[in-house]
């Protein structure tokens, strides 16, 4: 039997990307409204009743609208908002989050796939903070660079408008909608400094963690060798000791690949931890789809 999936949002950025991944699977169905009847309460409150995995690709009050729509006690959900991201009943979907995860991802009704920013940073803190190397409390600092997908059709309307700027920061009141999730699921006791950016090219995105002298207690083979004992349990995660000179944001793009880098001074003891992905990918769609395979397969 296949399982009936419906992406609610699927004419969006998220839910294009979802539906290319699902679109040839022959163990899914997948259930289409159409473009005159998307955004129609009526047909969405059916499909989201007849489906048994609906993926919400919505902005966060539709997301939820959605949620409540659902009068059955068998669809499951994915949202790929923000609305749910720590909310109680919710899994938090991002498989490699920690030994057993996958599991409670696998079992869960309610999955709240992962932000792109906050996949990306809490790979880097929350192994450090299991083992001990990092404090709950630590004052940490976070930079991020982002392709421009990452806001969705309004953001890509305005950078390949003509005149639009090259690069800019933002987020630097630190109220950037990834903080909780990234402190909940971090295990930090306060939340980072985030200084998130976004760049003229479409997709892919890298985060650094600064790790001034006396932050870790460990060098860089102890924190590579930490985060390879922390991802390898399956999943979506490598861990790279490289010494290239540069990064490249895009270098994963089109794939579910996240990898994780360490970089440093050996004389003066400061460090960098980086993180790679794709936004829409190990971000957004490549990972709403790594969770609904994990959660019709269990
Ligand atoms: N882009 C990314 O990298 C990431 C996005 N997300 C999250 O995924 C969600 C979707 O983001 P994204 O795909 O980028 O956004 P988009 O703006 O590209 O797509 C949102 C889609 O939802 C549709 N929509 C809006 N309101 C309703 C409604 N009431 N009923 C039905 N459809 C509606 C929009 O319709 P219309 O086409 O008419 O505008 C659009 O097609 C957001 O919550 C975002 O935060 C999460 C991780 C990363
Ligand atoms: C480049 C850009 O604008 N990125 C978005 C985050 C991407 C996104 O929408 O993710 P979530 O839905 O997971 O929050 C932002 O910083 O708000």
């Amino acid at each position: 039997m296949t399982t009936q999936v419906f992406i609610d949002g699927e004419a969006g950025t998220t839910g294009l990307q979802i539906f290319d991944r699902l679109k040839d699977r022959s163990d899914i169905s997948l259930i289409q409204l159409g473009e005159d009847r998307r955004k129609d309460l009526d047909a969405r409150r059916d499909a989201l009743n007849a489906a048994d995995v609906a993926i919400l690709c919505l902005p966060d009050a539709a997301a939820i609208d959605s949620v409540e729509m659902i009068e059955n006690d068998t669809t499951r959900v994915i949202d790929a908002s923000t609305a749910h991201r720590v909310a109680d009943g919710w899994v938090y979907g991002f498989p490699e989050l920690t030994k057993g995860h996958a599991e409670a991802v696998a079992n869960a009704r309610f999955v709240a796939n992962v932000g792109c920013y906050a996949t990306g940073s809490i790979s880097l803190i929350r192994p450090l903070v299991e083992a001990g190397l990092l404090a709950a409390d630590a004052g940490l600092t976070i930079h991020g660079v982002s392709g421009y997908t990452g806001g969705g059709k309004a953001l890509i309307a305005e950078m390949e408008a003509a005149g639009s700027s090259d690069f800019f920061l933002y987020g630097l009141d630190q109220g950037h909608k990834h903080l909780p999730e990234i402190t909940k699921y971090g295990l930090l006791s306060r939340p980072p400094i985030f200084v998130p950016a976004v760049a003229k090219y479409a997709q892919g995105m890298a985060l650094t963690l600064s790790l001034p002298k006396g932050m870790v207690d460990g060098d860089r083979e102890a924190l590579l060798a930490v985060y390879q004992a922390h991802y390898a349990h399956g999943g979506d995660v490598i861990v790279v000791s490289d010494t290239e000179a540069r990064l490249d944001p895009q270098m994963h793009n089109d794939t579910n690949t996240m990898s994780i880098h360490v970089r440093g001074n050996a004389e003066t003891g400061q460090m960098v931890a980086v993180a790679v992905l794709d936004n829409l990918g190990k971000g957004a769609s490549g990972s709403a789809v790594q969770n609904l395979d994990l959660m019709i397969c269990a």
